[in-house]
């Protein structure tokens, strides 16, 4: 049963909302919806609500979105299977057509549809759209063979980013749903990790917050324990000893990159909590991993 919340209570609630209100009204707030947090029928619907909420009372939600998990489920109906190398999709050519119809097709609309039932306006985009995403191939330096890199087929590497779609949009009242595919000087398409774009959006726009919605409640020690801020000395460190491996390496890469290139806070926070999004932004509430700049 779930406790009775008093009227009074509730009133403290939505008071302790003001501030942030007027403090990030006219902001945007970029949040990577990750593949693995967007599982849960109810979670989804509350993420929608919240993205809504948050462009109603002013600011300029962005949403960018991840997918992982649902390619690997299409690449299986096909007989693939999917492979990672430090975080990153290997993408040879057929993958790439699998990856771009799952992210840019499936998710990228399902995530459009469910905001607009919600009363929002919500559109959706790749980075082909107006070719607002520009990618080269990514060349990831090894972590096992220092001085090699890594090849990862059609993994793509951000070149630019063209802000002017997505300014286009938030003053037309749109909510951008942004799919992680970028387009190369030949036209050829790149796989891009969806954290990497958010991270690199967010610097773009000059974004107030980066919110990084993820399947843990934050990023975790290596006893297990959620650490509610995290510095980038205690970032080498948990990635030379590999408490930090996996999807949380590009994740916590593209959020420090972030941070250090101006985006006042970048959060990295459990999806898998309701309105984890409006914990973060409207409430005193700390949830999830604060990353340090310095
Ligand atoms: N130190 C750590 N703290 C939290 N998660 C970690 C850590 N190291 C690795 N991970 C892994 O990173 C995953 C999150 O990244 P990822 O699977 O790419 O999720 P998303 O789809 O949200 O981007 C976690 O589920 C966890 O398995
Ligand atoms: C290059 C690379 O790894 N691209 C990712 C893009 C989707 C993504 O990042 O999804 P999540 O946020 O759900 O992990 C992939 O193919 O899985």
């Amino acid at each position: 049963m779930t406790a009775k919340i008093l009227p009074q209570d509730k009133a403290a609630i939505l008071a302790e909302a003001l501030p942030y209100i007027k403090r990030f009204h006219g902001r945007t707030i970029v949040v990577k919806y990750g593949g693995n947090a967007m599982t849960d029928e109810k979670l989804k619907q509350s993420f929608a609500r919240d993205v809504v909420l948050l462009k109603l009372v002013g600011m300029n939600p962005v949403v960018v979105h991840g997918g992982g998990p649902q390619i690997d489920d299409m690449l299986k109906r096909v007989g693939k299977t999917g492979h990672f190398i430090q975080g990153m999709r290997v993408t040879d050519a057929e993958t790439m057509t699998v990856v771009e119809m799952v992210l840019g097709g499936q998710v990228n609309k399902e995530i459009v549809n469910l905001i607009n039932q919600h009363g929002g306006k919500a559109v959706g985009l790749t980075g082909k759209d107006g070719n607002f995403i520009r990618a080269q191939k990514l060349l990831m330096p090894s972590q096992e063979k220092p001085g090699q890199t890594v090849d990862l087929g059609q993994v793509g590497d951000i070149v630019a980013i063209d802000p002017a779609l997505i300014a286009l949009l938030d003053s037309g009242a749109f909510i951008p749903v942004i799919a992680p595919i970028g387009v190369g000087e030949d036209n050829e398409t790149y796989n891009i990790n969806a954290d990497v774009v958010a991270g690199k959006i967010a610097e773009v726009l000059r974004a107030e917050k980066l919110v990084l919605l993820t399947n843990t409640p934050g990023v975790l020690d290596k006893e297990g324990k959620l650490l509610t801020g995290i510095t980038p000395r205690q970032i080498d460190d948990m990635v030379a000893d590999g408490t930090l491996s996996g999807g949380m390496l590009p994740k916590i890469g593209s959020a420090l990159d972030a941070a250090r290139s101006g985006v006042k806070s970048v959060h990295i926070i459990d999806g898998r909590v309701e309105h984890a999004l409006l914990l973060e932004i409207l409430t005193d509430e700390g949830v999830g991993t604060l990353i340090k700049s310095k």
